[in-house]
């Protein structure tokens, strides 16, 4: 009962035979052990489409302007062939350095696959705009850029400082209030937004600005204000988070209490929901049933329900309950700066390790943010040591990067942005060039007998590709399942992936290697190869002779041909 290999033809156009042909030979391959199964038999069509130059019309305009990719992926292909395209993706927090139209521009013409903005800053209008610049930029321009947005959560923070930063020097007493100021806040005072602070700190507790950048020790308690002494000096930026600590730990059972999603946190989601956000991420989860509450509420208000909700793992509980919130969620955030607030800082690597390959081994989008190019909020350049962190991150094959604060407020946004491509693409290319397949294993995840077929072939597929060096693995999918396993595999070459509809091709920009195309599709197999090949050739993104394998979640089915 082996997969049958229907039609073995021989194999005569190789890639290194770049002339166009006008014959190719399918191999289709089916699953044999559909014919006695009780379950409901995919639709197995035998493929033998033999394309003839010859009689192909060239295409109509018309039908050059039904593909829409992403204007720079499109460049990219055609000016240095597959193999060079990025397959880490990037995502940018918007903020004051690069909410303008211009500024997002350059932002998506230097490789933002996802523009993440974040709901602890800005007003509700603020970052209505910055969602409606991004879909003109889109439509205008011919990017795919997708919208994340993250909730603010209940984490204990600071207030607006009234300045953009402010300076605690070494021993400076400051006041730490609950306090609501009508005017300015008086010298040396921080407002705190959570009501219990004064009551739950304690004299003698240590407090952490911002994860530890900056330290006090409380000294008195005076009503609602908590007078500390700085121990460690430092930037105090607005809204930075705050932990307090008591004989070397984190007293955390106040924020076990809170929520994870506020009240606040509930208007923000009606608003991305109704601004159509592609991805909202939910801060300091605590587990899967925070998840799961949150995607039925999703489910029932959007039409589509078509918002991916993706985890932020910052946080012990998060850790605590890492496998049941994955299998729950939509993608994961490894957000290493409120973790290294909550765990000791040499355990953050493992962790994001961990989370890494949980999420690949699970099948879902994950991304590293936060400190990969700090020193670049301030410097053009990064230091030795945020090159190495984003190669690591990149070699242990994260879905995505994020920048926070270099692109939301640093001075140097463009240039953050293009350290993380340079350095993704050279990372990239030296781990094929000297490491060809590498060894980890993927278990098994599909739940039912169709999805498991999908999985052995995207399996299968990948090793092919690797194999047979192909240029790239064409997949038509509905609703991005089958791009996904191919994504899982992290084979050699790009994966093109061609969905009808828009919001899945820009959830699939967070994904591993996936170059998302949206296609009108029909079920004739034939015919979507057909005018995917000859649009592409239109555009120039693809060449006669190129080699690729071509799957098909409608059919489930497999071929490895040369593009005519
Ligand atoms: N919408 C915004 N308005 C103003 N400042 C912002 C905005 N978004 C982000 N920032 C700035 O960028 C920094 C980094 O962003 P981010 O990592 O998302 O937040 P945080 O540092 O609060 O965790 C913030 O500390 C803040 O100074
Ligand atoms: C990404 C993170 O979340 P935020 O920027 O919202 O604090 C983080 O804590 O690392
Ligand atoms: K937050
Ligand atoms: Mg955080």
């Amino acid at each position: 009962m082996a997969h049958a290999i229907q039609s073995l033809l021989s194999l005569t156009n190789h890639r290194s035979h770049p002339k166009p042909t006008t014959t190719f030979s399918p191999i289709t391959l089916r699953p044999a052990s559909l014919s006695f199964s009780t379950r409901k038999k995919p639709h197995v069509r035998r493929i033998s489409a033999i394309f003839d130059l010859e009689n192909s019309s060239p295409p109509s305009p018309l039908e050059s302007i039904s593909i829409d990719v992403d204007a720079v992926t499109e460049a990219e292909l055609k000016e240095n062939g597959f193999r060079s395209t990025r397959r880490t993706k990037l995502i940018c927090t918007i903020g004051p350095a690069s909410c303008d139209f211009e500024q997002l521009e350059a932002l998506a013409m230097g490789g933002m696959n996802v523009a993440r903005i974040n709901m602890c800053h800005g007003t509700r209008e603020w970052h209505q705009a910055v969602i409606r610049r991004v879909r003109r930029l889109n439509q205008e321009k011919g990017y795919a850029v997708a919208i994340m947005m993250d909730t603010e959560g209940s984490e204990i923070h600071m207030g607006d400082l009234g300045a953009a930063s402010a300076k605690a020097e070494d021993g400076e007493i400051w006041t730490f209030s609950v306090r609501a100021f009508d005017s300015q806040l008086p010298d040396h005072t921080i407002n705190v937004n959570y009501e219990g602070f004064a009551e739950d700190v304690k004299v003698g507790d240590e407090l952490l600005v911002d994860g530890g950048m900056v330290r006090f020790e409380v000294i008195e308690k005076i009503g609602p204000d908590v007078k500390c002494r700085c121990t460690d000096p430092g930037l105090l930026l607005p809204r930075a988070n705050l932990t307090f600590w008591r004989g070397g730990s984190l007293v955390r059972e106040r924020n076990a209490m809170l929520p994870t999603i506020s009240s606040k946190d509930w208007l923000d989601i009606d608003f991305g929901i109704a601004e159509g956000v592609d991805f909202i991420s939910i801060s300091f989860v605590k587990s899967a049933e925070v998840i799961n509450h949150l995607k039925s509420y999703i489910a029932a208000r959007s039409r589509d329900s078509d918002i991916a909700v993706i985890a932020k793992i910052e946080s012990i509980d998060s850790l605590k309950n890492l496998d049941e919130i994955i299998r729950a969620c939509d993608g994961a955030m490894v957000a290493r700066g409120d973790l290294g607030a909550q765990i000791p800082l040499e355990q953050v690597p493992s962790a994001q390790q961990k989370v890494v390959q949980l999420c690949r081994q699970l099948n879902k989008p994950v991304i590293v943010a936060s400190q990969l190019l700090e020193s670049m909020i301030e410097y053009p350049t990064p230091t030795r040591a945020e090159v190495a962190d984003v190669s690591e991150a990149v070699r242990q094959r994260a879905d995505a990067l994020m920048l926070s604060g270099e692109s939301a407020m640093g001075q140097f946004p463009d240039k953050a942005l293009t350290v993380l491509r340079s350095v993704s693409l050279r990372i990239e290319r030296w781990w094929r060039e000297e490491k060809r397949h590498e060894a980890m294993r993927l278990p098994p995840i599909a739940s039912s007998f169709s999805d498991r077929i999908s999985e052995e072939i995207c399996n299968s597929a990948a090793k092919m590709a690797n194999n047979l060096e192909v240029d790239a693995v064409f997949v038509f999918t509905k609703d991005g399942y089958m791009a996904s396993l191919l994504s899982r595999c992290r084979p050699d070459c790009p994966i093109f992936a061609f969905t009808t509809t828009t919001s899945v091709r820009r959830r699939l920009n967070l994904q591993w290697g996936l170059i998302p195309f949206r296609l009108s599709l029909t079920d004739d197999m034939d015919s979507n190869l057909n005018r995917t090949f000859s649009l592409l050739k239109a555009r120039g993104m693809i060449q006669s002779g190129d080699l690729v394998i071509a799957l098909s979640d409608m059919l489930q089915s497999i071929q490895v041909m040369n593009v005519p």
